[in-house]
């Protein structure tokens, strides 16, 4: 589905992402992981659209779509979420949710229900009339995922959506991105949390100083000695083989 090819990008003179390749296959969840400063967050903006990469190419389902502005990307069906979630302060979570709607209606009526029903999904229907600014940490990550569900999307890019949230919203938040999966939206998502990943993910790529350096099962990477030392250690390589 996505196909991403030796993608390169600087800034200045620092190598953020160098060659990187990976794959997507549809239906899958596939993680990506790797140090602070690896360079994940801007491979995604590169195949999302946000940075227009220096070489490479990134492929959605067989059509070249490297350095599409980012709204014909999430038109295409891929789009991405950001790990600093910035909500409309002082609009509703229905109203937030709407934006993503928007994008291929502009119908208000056909919006308000396609953001209830987003809603449903991400476990936020009790939350519609809350404001933005009235959230918490996990509510902002819920809308945050609602908020691009709400574009449709049929690949979708998560950035750390479990940054800061206590163990328990951990284990609703998983619950909620094997219910997206499950219901035919293909995910690709960054994660520091290794429990989420083993739990979530069936293919690990693994990120460092911009490289690729390891593709496999989370127990074949836990036992990659490259992926312990650059990035693991053997605690969280323990957790990975689980
Ligand atoms: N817009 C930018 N301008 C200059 N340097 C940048 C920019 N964005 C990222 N970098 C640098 O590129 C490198 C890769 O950063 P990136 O945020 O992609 O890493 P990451 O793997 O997502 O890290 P983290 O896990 O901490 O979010 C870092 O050294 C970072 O400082």
């Amino acid at each position: 589905m996505l196909e991403v090819r030796e993608l390169s990008k600087s800034f200045g003179g620092l190598k953020a992402v160098d060659q990187a390749s990976l794959d997507v296959r549809q239906g899958e969840i596939v993680g990506l992981i790797g140090p602070n400063g690896a360079g994940k967050t801007t491979l995604f903006a590169a195949i999302a659209g946000f940075h227009k990469p220096d070489a490479g190419r990134v492929t959605l389902d067989g059509t070249d779509i490297t350095a599409l502005a980012p709204h014909s990307i999430c038109a295409r069906g891929m789009v991405r979420t950001f790990q600093i979630t910035q909500p409309f302060a002082k609009i509703s979570v229905r109203e937030n949710i709407m934006v993503g709607a928007y994008l291929h209606t502009a119908d208000r009526a056909l919006a308000a229900h396609q953001a209830e029903a987003v809603a449903g999904m991400v476990g936020m229907a009790g939350q519609l009339d809350q404001m933005g600014a009235d959230l918490t940490v996990a509510g902002r990550k819920r809308l945050e995922l609602a908020r691009a569900l709400a574009t449709g999307p049929r690949l979708l890019l998560l950035d750390e959506v479990m940054a800061g949230l206590n163990p328990t919203e951990i284990t609703e938040i998983v619950q909620v991105i094997r219910d997206i999966r499950d219901s035919g939206i293909t995910i690709l998502l960054i994660e520091h949390v290794m429990q989420a990943v083993t739990s979530l993910a069936e293919r690990v790529y693994v990120l460092n100083q911009g490289r690729m350096i390891a593709e496999g099962t989370p127990a074949a990477i836990a036992d990659d000695p490259q992926v312990v030392e650059a990035y693991l250690g053997h605690g969280a390589a323990k957790v990975l083989r689980a």
